[in-house]
């Protein structure tokens, strides 16, 4: 039997030795309010709190858990290669292995180096761009998210957009003088940033789909333009998958969309199976500016370590066509019950969704930037959200998160969700 705690009594001892009692803003429940859950165990669509609550999850550890928590599987893999060793410092065939997956489904990587996370794929992709190009500049978009680097922290989506802030204490104008920030969906706005500094910009770094504002799809062709804007201009097109990648189809939303090749693209959350990895991939000849082969250093004691890269690879082993199917299903039946339950309690609502990622904003109309993602009532998010907590069912605590499903989302799970669904729309209702 497992030790029952007592949950807030475990946050306040939380908040006493770490800030705010979480290791990750985006945890505490800082817009909705109210104690965060802290989890004991997890397994496949349920979590279990400390004081012994089941609860459906819909985070599913922000994104990476597409199969589920703790798929056996997965769990074997990661023992059997903590049974050899931790940690070791030095290159590793599985690493080879677990690139060679990378590459088999998203082609434009011709070369994969990795990292541990996110933060770190898109920091080194804008290091790269930059000592590829020899240029300083990079544009990135209002909302888009791409991890807590200082030059990536101007007008961030996922916590930074929770907390209403424009950027960040600490990140000083100097880091941030080179990032453009430019509305998302906006061809006219990127078009005179390029007219007037073209010459000066490095990359764009952009969210394949964007996921960080909520859910907000680009507008069809929008990525395409981006391809040939920078190539027009000899900037480099960075795609950021770490949300998207591996999570929205084998190939990330580079497969569902195709057409287009950017330069670099960076993974993290599916491809690491829940364990600390992430990656950068990309065209050889700019991978090849990596040290050790090249100029551009990035470097990291753990990067590609054996526990996360035996993760990663049964993940990727596991994830074939059915469990997408199972994902894009689900997701598909949720937004439909979603919308039914906010309609029959008349809650002003929008269903916004990229491949199986989706997420609702509390607003009417179509949402195709940040300015109008922001333009939600995030009160009846907050009640919403808790109707379906105190109903056993754990949503992202933000109006601006997507929702996760996984192919452990089974048809009792879904039940317990769709349940929940009428009386957490009439608590949203003002
Ligand atoms: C699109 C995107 N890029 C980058 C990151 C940063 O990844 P990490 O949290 O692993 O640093 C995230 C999420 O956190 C993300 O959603
Ligand atoms: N969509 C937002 C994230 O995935 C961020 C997770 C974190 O910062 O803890």
């Amino acid at each position: 039997m497992a030790e029952v705690i007592d949950n807030e009594a475990l946050f306040r001892h939380a908040r006493d030795v770490i800030p705010g009692g979480v290791s990750s803003p985006v945890r505490a429940f800082g817009s909705v309010g109210g104690t965060p859950v802290f989890v004991a165990s997890a397994r496949g669509a349920y979590i279990r709190d400390v004081a012994g609550r089941e609860l459906v999850d819909l985070v599913c550890s922000w994104g990476p858990a597409l199969l589920g928590h703790a798929h056996p599987e997965v769990v074997e893999a990661v023992q059997e290669a903590a049974a050899k060793g931790l940690s070791f410092g030095a290159p590793t065939a599985a690493e080879v292995e677990l690139a060679d997956a990378v590459r088999a489904r998203v082609p434009v990587a011709e070369q994969v180096r990795f990292v541990s996370t996110g933060t770190e794929a898109t920091m080194t992709a804008i290091r790269l761009a930059r000592g590829a190009t020899g240029r300083d500049r990079i544009v990135k978009f209002a909302g888009c998210y791409h991890g807590h680097s200082d030059a990536l922290l101007a007008s961030a989506g996922s916590g930074v957009a929770t907390q209403g802030l424009p950027g960040s204490a600490g990140v000083t104008e100097a880091a941030t003088r080179d990032t453009i920030v430019v509305e998302y969906n906006d061809r006219a706005a990127l078009e005179e940033v390029f007219a007037s500094s073209g010459d000066r910009i490095a990359a764009i770094i952009t969210e394949a789909a964007p996921a960080n504002m909520g859910v907000v799809p680009p507008s069809p062709g929008f990525n395409f333009f981006l391809r040939e804007l920078t190539s027009r201009h000899g900037a480099l097109l960075i795609v950021d998958e770490v949300l998207t990648g591996f999570r929205v189809g084998p190939g990330g939303w580079l497969g569902l969309e195709g057409g287009y090749r950017p330069d670099i693209v960076t993974f993290g959350k599916v491809v690491g199976g829940g364990m600390p990895l992430a990656a950068l991939g990309g065209r050889a000849d700019l991978m090849q500016l990596l040290a050790p082969v090249g100029p551009v250093y990035q470097a990291g004691t753990l990067s590609g370590n054996p526990l996360a890269t035996a993760a990663g690879l049964a993940t990727l082993r596991l994830a074939g066509d059915a469990v997408y199917a199972t994902v894009d299903r689900r997701s598909l039946e949720l937004q439909a019950a979603v919308g039914e339950a906010l309609s029959a309690a008349s809650v002003p609502h929008h269903i916004s969704a990229a491949g199986s990622l989706f997420s609702v904003f509390f607003r009417e109309g179509a949402v195709t930037n940040y300015e109008e993602a922001k333009a939600q009532d995030q009160g009846a998010f907050a009640r919403f959200f808790h109707s379906m907590l105190d109903q056993g069912v754990a949503l992202p605590p933000s109006a601006f998160e997507a929702w996760f499903l996984s192919a452990a989302h089974d048809d009792e799970a879904m039940a317990r969700i769709v349940d929940a669904l009428p009386v957490a729309a009439r608590s949203a209702q003002s």
